[in-house]
């Protein structure tokens, strides 16, 4: 429940007014009409160990929702199949989870992700029957063409289709431009530019989105994924929407991995400032994060040593966990850890390896 009573409510309307006058006087880039998906249901399940209870997802559809978010992303953080030895087993399995978010959502589509080689079609076919209807598929940003056989999938079942080029510090705008046209071959509706590292700095952004936007647009549109590992997620965001990224992602009170992902309430109160239209109420989003997101998240989602090393080193956020739990398990920094882990160039899937860095370590340290 909101702590803000009605004469205070009243205040905040007043104040607003002010505020909303003050934009119109300060818009730098106006008339953009944003799409924002909100995924702490997703990419927050590994910052919650993917433990999510039925009643929390409940909670948490219903805010978004009533709060105008037009887009909520619900699965294993991991994508479908991806509660496994490897990543992480769901306390609830994931599939449950979008039937009940689907039928919790009065306006917001439901959104899912999946990793070609984690989940598979028929775990796209059980997701639609439960209620999703937006298919985000993920590969790195290297490897579009695994995901060939799973957009035309989505496509012949209705569904929206989404992309998702992750790791994408990793690579020059023109190799990504590459890769978003082979996915918008396979039928792809928008390409996502993701920051999985929170490794771009703004300028990397604004070039990775215009130069993906110039080889698709008019066929797909554009998105943006960022990670708060450097601090820049709701900066990053803004350049990729100036740059045209027209689908914005983002988590309710940064709830996601690594340090979380773009805070979605502080874009929002941006992008009213800068009279861009996510038709989401900044009032409503504010208490939502505030009452009902926060008390569902085992602890905020911060910089600090590990998650700062992530974004420099280029690292996978979704390696936080695994990364802290290698480096308790043999007595190593798990700083030193992620930095080895970005000088490998790991990739999702390789989770293993931060074993075998732990391992190196502790043996220099016992030499
Ligand atoms: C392992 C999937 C990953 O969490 C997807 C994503 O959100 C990202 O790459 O940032
Ligand atoms: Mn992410």
């Amino acid at each position: 429940m909101s702590n803000v009573t009605t004469t205070e409510t009243n205040v905040l309307a007043r104040r607003w007014a002010d505020v909303a006058a003050d934009n119109q006087r300060t818009e730098q880039t106006t008339g953009l009409d944003l799409r924002l998906t909100d995924t702490c249901l997703r990419d927050g399940s590994h910052h919650k160990r993917h433990q999510f209870v039925p009643q929390e997802v409940r909670d948490i559809v219903g805010a978004l929702d009533a709060s105008g978010i037009p887009v909520i992303e619900v699965t294993h953080g991991d994508g479908l199949g991806g509660s496994s030895f490897n990543y992480g087993f769901s306390k609830t399995p994931e599939q449950e989870l979008i039937k009940l978010a689907a039928e919790t959502a009065k306006r917001a589509k439901i959104a899912f992700l999946m990793l070609p080689g984690v989940g598979t079609k028929d775990d796209i076919r059980a997701a639609q029957d439960n209620g999703g209807q937006i298919c985000r598929i993920a590969t790195h940003c290297t490897e579009a063409d695994t995901s060939r056989q799973h957009f035309k999938l989505a496509r012949e079942l209705g569904l929206e289709t989404v992309g998702f080029l992750m790791m994408s510090h990793t690579q020059s705008p023109e190799t990504l431009a590459k890769q978003a046209r082979i996915m918008v071959d396979a039928g792809c509706q928008c390409v996502y530019v993701v920051d999985s590292a929170g490794a771009l700095i703004m300028e990397g952004v604004g070039d990775r989105v215009s130069a993906v936007l110039a080889e698709i647009d008019g066929e797909a549109t554009v998105g943006f994924h960022g990670h708060e590992n450097l601090g820049l997620g709701v900066a990053n965001t803004v350049v990729a929407a100036r740059a045209g990224a027209t689908q914005i992602d983002g988590s309710v009170r940064r709830f996601g991995a690594g340090a979380g992902n773009t805070p979605l309430e502080a874009f929002i109160g941006v992008s009213d400032k800068l009279g861009w239209s996510t038709g989401v109420d900044f009032l409503q989003i504010v208490d939502a994060a505030e009452d009902v997101v926060r008390p569902v998240m085992p602890e905020e989602c911060t910089l600090n040593r590990m998650t700062l090393m992530m974004g420099y080193a280029g690292v996978y956020s979704s390696f936080l966990k695994h990364a802290g739990n290698a480096a308790d398990r043999y007595g190593v920094s798990g700083a030193q850890i992620l930095l080895e882990a970005g000088a490998r160039k790991l990739i999702g899937g390789q989770e293993d390896q931060l074993i075998d860095i732990a391992l190196m370590l502790k043996a220099k340290q016992d030499a």
